[in-house]
């Protein structure tokens, strides 16, 4: 085998069964990969596209690179709310960590692990990512190059909070501050914490007045430590509280460090820098912004018998629900009467809020509306929107 003298690894925590193969390029360059499967039919998996785009790693690469969860709890639902922006993600194979979105020309998809965007988003390998608010905030630790474009993509929810136990000397505490009058911690025996957040942990508890504590670690089943002995308290995500429930612990008031959900975030460096990202990103946040505004919107169309389109936009204003985004449009309905035309009804064309959708539906009907039609809404695009604003102030712009 040649020896190498130029070359590093950037990662080493790999698994003592798994076996490095070396993948040479038909091209000049060449990369290797790390594979698990002892079968070399394997090495054949490299596919044009995966070495196409090594090659393109170089820093002079020209694509625009957007990080998403590879899989877990955000992984589906990214692609899902992708797809409902008309942005579909083609990938390959499930195996294959790069992809295409066919409406964004120069952008590649790199699947990687939520942490892993945020560190790779601060080196300069990627240029956006989706990630939720309490990976960014715990990886990003509030560097300014990091920013964030769109702030609530509506899924991904849970909250990270400290714990305690339902019984023995927790029993009668209820509250963060309680917790931090307990006599019992002390320099000698300070109040021990099971977190994952081994950056987010500590800056809480300092902030919140806490001097004696200390942290312990563990990549899952947070929930088992205390009743192991191993901690007293534990700082983890929660979404529907089951597993705090089932493990004997409770949430405590003043004890909700961050709410998360998914955002989308942007390297400021490659907004400012590379060309085509701020554009690429203006598309993404537009239709993300047109898409979620319209989730929750129903278009009503309905006729109405009037004597004027001003008279029937007066009388479906008068109905709270039916004022839409900024008002009904009105347009006259003709039809021939004794070989004249004329317009007696009117077409009216609203937004109502979802779960208003029976309500309005009355109202209508209440001001004499007929034939009403209900469909889905795939946008609503605003003149300009405020996040596009944000960011351009973000920018120095
Ligand atoms: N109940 C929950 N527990 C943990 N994460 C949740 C929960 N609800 C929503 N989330 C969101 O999902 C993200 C975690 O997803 P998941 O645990 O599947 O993968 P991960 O831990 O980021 O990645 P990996 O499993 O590859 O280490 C969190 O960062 C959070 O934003
Ligand atoms: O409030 P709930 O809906 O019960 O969700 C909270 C649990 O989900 C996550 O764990 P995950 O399922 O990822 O397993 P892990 O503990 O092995 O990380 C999180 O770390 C909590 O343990």
């Amino acid at each position: 085998m040649a020896s190498f003298q130029h070359c590093f690894f950037l990662h080493h925590n790999y698994p003592s069964s798994t076996h490095l193969r070396m993948f040479v390029s038909p091209k000049p360059s060449f990369c290797c990969r790390l594979s698990s499967s002892s079968s070399s039919s394997s090495a054949t998996t490299l596919t044009t596209s995966v070495d196409d785009a090594l090659e393109r790693s170089a820093s002079d690469r020209n694509a625009i690179r957007l990080g998403l969860p590879s899989k877990g709890r955000l992984g589906s639902e990214t692609l899902d709310l992708l797809k409902d922006c008309q942005l579909s993600v083609m990938q390959v194979n499930p195996r294959q960590y790069v992809a295409d979105i066919p409406q964004i020309p120069n952008l590649e998809v790199w699947f990687q692990r939520s942490n892993d965007i945020v560190r790779k988003l601060l080196s300069g390998d990627l240029d956006l990512g989706i990630v939720g608010l309490d990976t960014l905030s715990e990886y990003g630790q509030g560097k300014a190059d990091l920013i964030i474009v769109h702030d609530a993509l509506d899924y991904g929810d849970c909250r990270l909070s400290i714990a305690i136990p339902r019984y023995g000397i927790f029993e009668t505490i209820n509250s963060l501050n309680e917790l931090a009058q307990m006599p019992q911690w002390t320099a000698e025996k300070p109040l021990r914490i099971a977190t994952g957040f081994s950056h987010l942990g500590p800056k809480f508890m300092k902030e919140n007045g806490f001097k004696h504590v200390t942290f312990s670690t563990a990549d899952g089943a947070l929930e088992a430590a205390p009743a192991m002995g191993i901690a007293d308290a534990i700082i983890d995500l929660v979404s529907s509280g089951t597993t705090l429930r089932e493990n004997n612990l409770k949430e405590i008031e003043g004890g909700i460090f961050l709410e998360s959900e998914a955002v989308l975030v942007a390297s400021k460096k490659s907004l400012i820098e590379r060309k085509g990202v701020l554009d690429t990103t203006r598309e993404i946040l537009e239709r993300l912004e047109a898409h979620l505004r319209a989730v929750g919107q129903f278009t009503v169309t309905a006729n109405m018998r009037g004597s004027s389109a001003e008279e029937v936009a007066e009388r479906v204003l008068s109905q709270p629900s039916l004022s839409g985004l900024q008002g009904p449009t009105v347009s006259p309905v003709f039809c021939k009467k004794g070989g004249k035309v004329t317009a007696d009804y009117y077409a009216i064309v609203i937004c109502i809020p979802k779960n208003e959708l029976y309500k309005s539906v009355r109202q209508l009907r209440d001001i004499g509306g007929s034939g009403v039609l209900i469909s889905p809404l795939t946008y609503i695009f605003d003149e300009e929107t405020p996040r596009w604003q944000n960011l351009l102030v973000k920018l120095g712009l």
